[in-house]
């Protein structure tokens, strides 16, 4: 059967030339409301979108023959993940199709920013010859703050560099090593908002950088700092921009993404010093031309010969290794997320060992997956393809060990991190050689199926403590799906697994934080 593709947003020519010159039908479909694209989609096996399309869990249920969705560009936060993972939908994206252009996108604003070039622009446009209103500032000598030094990130710190800025950065996976090699100073966040002239953002939007600069980080920033977004709407309190910007904290902000999309009003329009433009950071000939091109050969390689690159929810493999190597893969992954979510970016080091059954098995995959997990916790982009090149890039050493004989499972993987408190190991295995399971977290043994939302608590092992625990989140409306206990000693340190059937918040988290006896809670998703 041909297979299909609907492209659904703006996309160079090139990329519906390119699927039909490979025998693929394709569609060029822009503009629908999320009902009228409901009503089409299930015709096709392809989505081609950009950000306009939003790919939710209600258009992938009306997607019944949809094979894969592919992303002309890096942000896939307009596509439901999980949704689509449990489709059996692949979502692939473009990483660095238009990383340069974006970059260049954030310079021209901090330009904009230190001149007031629209300002000036409208004010001469009006005949005005308002000369003596429009004192700039010099970029020469002055501190460039960057949050989040990835592919974007770096692409802006050497330009910077090149305008003989001085720029440092708060990324928590920047090695000292790749930090050196970009020629930028790594430091913590306190020490950005209070040293840099100007701030630029480019991390994706996770639960770790939403709000990353909120009402209490602005009033922490250097004052008269200006303030440039190209990444994603949702890092900064947009509110308390236009209270900073109002207060002449902060002298200029240039967003180019906002929280809500299309933004066609904000308190922030018209505010002195303010400059936005409509999401452009893609949008050159030369990045729409790369993203249109590689998107399309990726989804026809994919619909046509079953190949797989750049997939965000899927590790590359080949098609004989595929059905055995498969739940191996879940486990690993499971076990790195879980450790990324506990350990944050604490960790330095991961050693991947496996054991009987599992040790007859290519481990790259594994490998691949063990750091896809750990690292998706921070970066979006993050693939079974590039785990490995950035775990690499960020320093992190990773070792593989394969013991042949069989431990107190027929098939084990065990993953131990190092971080600068310790190792610290979790284990799993495959139960009827298809559903992984944990069997080991931080030495106390469990019995786990690591899904859904749930929860790790560390607490002092003492009666009663379960009892208030069930009431906490019975108070806060949570339900409790399943309960796994395990202790290291009898009174002593104590872990929980509890699955929950919803996210829990962070107020609820602080709540379970305060019961008598509790160490640490920390809210998982798998
Ligand atoms: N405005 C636009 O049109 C465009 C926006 N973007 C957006 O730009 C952003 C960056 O893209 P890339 O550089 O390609 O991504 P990337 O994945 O290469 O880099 C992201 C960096 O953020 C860092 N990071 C993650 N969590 C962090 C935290 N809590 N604090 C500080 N740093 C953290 C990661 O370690 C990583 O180095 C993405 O959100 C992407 O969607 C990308 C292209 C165009
Ligand atoms: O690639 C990205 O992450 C972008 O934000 C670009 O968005 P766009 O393709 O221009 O709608």
């Amino acid at each position: 059967m041909t297979p299909r593709v609907l492209i659904s947003d703006k996309m160079d020519p090139r990329a519906a030339a390119i699927f039909r010159e490979r025998g693929i039908e394709v569609d060029e479909i822009t503009g629908k409301t999320p009902d009228e694209l409901a009503a089409i989609i299930g015709d096709y096996h392809g989505l081609a979108i950009r950000s306009s399309t939003k790919a939710t869990a209600r258009l992938l249920d009306h997607a019944t023959n949809l094979k894969v969705i592919g992303r002309a560009g890096i942000g896939v936060d307009n596509v439901d993940i999980p949704a689509a993972t449990a489709r059996g939908i692949v979502v692939m994206n473009t990483p660095f199709g238009n990383s340069i252009t974006t970059a260049e996108h954030a310079i021209a604003l901090m330009f904009a920013l230190a001149r007031q070039l629209p300002e000036a622009d409208a004010s001469t446009q009006a005949g005005k010859w308002e000369k003596n209103r429009f004192m700039g500032v010099e970029l020469t000598a002055k501190t460039l703050g960057l949050i989040g030094a990835g592919n974007i990130g770096s692409i802006v710190a050497s330009r910077a560099l090149g305008l003989k800025m001085k720029v440092v950065a708060f990324d928590p996976f920047l090695s000292p090593e790749r930090a050196l090699e970009l020629g930028i100073e790594k430091v913590e966040l306190d020490e950005l908002l209070k040293r840099a002239d100007f701030i630029t953002l480019h991390t994706p939007l996770t639960d770790q950088t939403r709000g990353i600069l909120s009402r209490e980080a602005l009033a922490r920033t250097k004052k008269g700092v200006r303030i440039i977004n190209c990444a994603r709407g949702g890092l900064i309190d947009e509110a308390a921009l236009k209270d900073a910007l109002d207060s002449g904290q902060v002298a200029g902000a240039a967003l180019d993404v906002f929280e809500t999309e299309p933004a066609t009003a904000s308190p922030l329009f018209g505010t002195p010093g303010f400059i936005s433009t409509p999401h452009l950071g893609a949008s050159t000939t030369e990045a729409q031309v790369n993203v249109a091109i590689q998107v399309a050969e990726q989804m026809s390689d994919f619909l046509l010969l079953g190949g797989v690159t750049n997939a965000i929810n899927m590790p590359s493999l080949s098609a004989e290794e595929a059905p055995r190597l498969k739940p191996y893969m879940a486990l690993a992954e499971k076990l790195g997320k879980l450790l990324g979510q506990v350990l944050g970016d604490q960790v330095r080091g991961v050693s991947i060992e496996v054991e009987g059954a599992a040790a007859a098995l290519n481990q790259k995959p594994i490998t691949g997956a063990v750091l896809a997990g750990l690292m998706g916790t921070y970066s979006q982009t993050v693939n079974m393809v590039n785990a490995p090149i950035l775990a690499k890039e960020r320093g992190l050493d990773v070792k593989e060990v394969r013991h042949e004989r069989e431990g107190d499972y027929h098939t084990l993987v065990r993953v131990t991190a190092s971080t600068p408190t310790g190792d610290r190991c979790v284990a799993g295995t495959l139960f009827g050689n298809s559903a992984p399971r944990l069997v080991d977290i931080f030495g106390v043994a469990v019995e786990a199926d690591l899904a859904g939302h749930m929860l790790y608590i560390v607490n002092n092992d003492a009666p009663g403590f379960i009892g208030s625990l069930g009431t906490a989140l019975g108070e806060a409306g949570i339900n409790i799906a399943t309960f796994n206990l395990g202790r290291r000693a009898a009174g002593g340190e104590a872990v929980a697994l509890v699955a929950v059937d919803d996210p829990v918040t962070p107020e609820v988290v602080a709540r379970l934080c305060a019961l008598e006896g509790v160490r640490e809670v920390v809210p998982l998703s798998f």
